[in-house]
């Protein structure tokens, strides 16, 4: 498993300093030791004789559990508080961990810290459950929730952030002891010493031992469920891409993303974001990537001017809005569809690509307050362009047979392709929610394909690389119906990036990846009905 960033803290959080390490199991040098055995030093054993402190140049507390601080560490206290609310009340860590953030008035370093903590645990947390069945006497779902929650913050610390392990070690334990209580903390205490006895990719490879099946030991290695990494792996080779690049992928997914911003064409710059130290983008026009934290003060963001949308995303709807409409009957101005519209991101970039030509969007949105985030998101384009419509897609097919020029379905599913931006989704999903959106995903296609006008065409999307949500969907919807051709969807995305520098393949679908694109791995395809 890999981490990106880092940041030090000493004991309690304060005052030592490591090198900057970064890398699986990286970083914990000096005092913090690495693997078991390795140091010299008085090794001491308990009452019944088993060794402790095993690596004896680790500094660990002298002092029992009881006798340790009864603090809560602030910054660490926020990446609890979001594990459990994650866990027992089905949040999400994105939402809940700025407000928690703001409550324990963390400044920007130690809500530097808390970030990568809790999004390091959240996405380790396969990894580390592994671990701590090795360490824990009993199945990890035997023990209170909450004890289990702190005790993968403390792996994470010791395993894959440059904390110092007695620093991480008698941190979480008096997390424990502050909000949980003085006996569990005895626990943590033991199990936690338990997991230093190896490095990251010491416990890996214990982990992965005697194990033959790729899928497995990647799924270990990389803190992924199997059922994703086998969909993930289908979808690379059916993608034409090789199965071994499955470790990068699912790396990539364990890496921090960089927030990718877009400047709505004629209506918002990028000058605020590029002063403050944004990059400009690679691949999208007017597009920039930023990881210098809050983008919220610059006023294009508050204008809505400036929007943050991945690049992926933002392809997507450029490759819609660019592809060529030859057989198009009438000359006036295109009337565009957003069939599932709701927040709006891709809605409000294809309103301000649409605008100069006189486009007319309707986006479509059945739950209301998705649809006022649509609303919200096409604040800053003229109102006379755009109308927003609160329904079922499904029924618009039906309803406005042959009416549009360019239709958009960016389907409900199962984001599999944004597992970087969402830490908890990974273990959330289930291969059972494939079964609840296929057939939602296959009416929404189809009603698209009664939707757009002879001559038009529909982009299907999906932030998702499972073929049960892409080809299989569009395959489906085809097979039944005679009067469509698919559209070479790779050649399209190349065409709206800039100089051509995506090089998304060539093909009647495109899947674009987090460690080939730097984008969330969106799907398209482009589907042409025949004039
Ligand atoms: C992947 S999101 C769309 C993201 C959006 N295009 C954007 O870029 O911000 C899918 C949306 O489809 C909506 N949806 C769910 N069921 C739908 C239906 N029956 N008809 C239309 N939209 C639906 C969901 O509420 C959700 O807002």
């Amino acid at each position: 498993m890999s981490t990106t960033g880092g940041t030090n803290r000493g004991s309690g959080g304060r005052g030592e300093r490591r090198p900057a390490v970064t890398g699986s199991g990286a970083g914990r040098t000096g005092g913090g030791g690495k693997g078991a055995g390795q140091g010299g030093g008085t090794r001491r054993r308990d009452e019944q004789g088993r060794e402790r402190n095993r690596g004896g140049d680790r500094q660990f507390s002298q002092a029992a559990p009881s006798q340790r601080t009864r603090r809560a560490d602030p910054a660490r206290l926020v990446a609890f508080e979001v594990l459990r609310a994650v866990a027992a009340e089905d949040a999400y860590a994105n939402l809940v961990l700025p407000t928690s953030i703001r409550r324990h008035r963390l400044d920007r370093r130690d809500a530097g810290f808390a970030t990568e903590l809790t999004y390091g645990a959240l996405r380790g947390q396969g990894t580390y459950d592994a671990v701590l069945a090795r360490c824990v006497d009993r199945p990890l779902d035997q023990l209170d929730p909450a004890v289990l929650d702190a005790l993968r913050l403390g792996v994470h610390q010791l395993l894959a952030m440059r904390v110092p392990a007695h620093a991480a070690l008698d941190q979480t334990v008096g997390l424990v002891r502050a909000v949980i209580g003085a006996g569990p903390s005895s626990l943590v205490n033991a199990v936690l010493r338990k997991v230093t006895a190896r490095d990251l990719d010491g416990w890996i490879a214990v982990l992965v031992e005697g194990l033959t099946d790729p899928t497995a030991i990647a799924a270990l290695r990389h803190s992924h469920p199997e059922w994703i990494v086998r969909a993930m792996r289908q979808a690379l080779v059916a993608h034409g891409r090789d199965v071994t690049e499955i470790d990068a992928l699912l790396a990539a997914d364990n890496a921090a993303p960089v927030v990718h911003l877009v400047a709505l064409p004629g209506l918002g710059t990028l000058d605020d974001a590029l002063a403050e130290g944004a990059e400009p983008g690679r691949l999208a026009p007017g597009s920039a990537s930023y990881s210098g934290g809050d983008i919220s003060r610059l006023p294009g963001i508050a204008a809505g001017t400036l929007r943050v949308q991945d690049t992926g995303s933002q392809l997507v709807a450029r490759a819609l809005a660019g592809v060529d409409l030859a057989g198009r009957r009438t000359d006036g101005p295109e009337q565009w569809l957003d069939l599932c519209a709701g927040p709006g991101g891709k809605t409000a970039l294809l309103a301000a690509i649409g605008l100069d030509d006189g486009v007319h969007l309707t986006a479509n949105e059945p739950v209301p307050h998705r649809a006022q985030l649509v609303r919200q998101a096409l604040r800053p384009v003229p109102e006379e362009s755009w109308t927003v419509r609160v329904g079922d897609g499904r029924d618009v097919g039906r309803e406005q047979p042959e009416s549009y020029d360019r239709v958009l379905v960016d389907a409900p599913c199962t984001g599999l392709g944004a597992l970087r931006r969402r830490p908890e989704s990974r273990w959330r999903r289930k291969p059972s929610d494939l079964v609840g959106l296929a057939p939602l995903q296959r009416e929404l296609l189809a009603s698209a394909l009664d939707a757009v006008a002879p001559g038009g065409v529909v982009a299907y999307v999906t932030c998702s690389p499972h073929h049960a949500e892409t080809d299989a969907v569009v395959d489906d919807c085809l097979r039944k119906r005679p009067g469509f051709e698919r559209l070479d969807a790779g050649a399209a995305l190349d065409a709206v990036s800039i100089g051509g520098a995506l090089d998304a393949g060539h093909g009647t679908s495109a899947q674009l990846w987090p460690h080939v694109h730097g984008t969330d791995a969106m799907y398209l395809a482009l589907i042409r009905k025949t004039p």
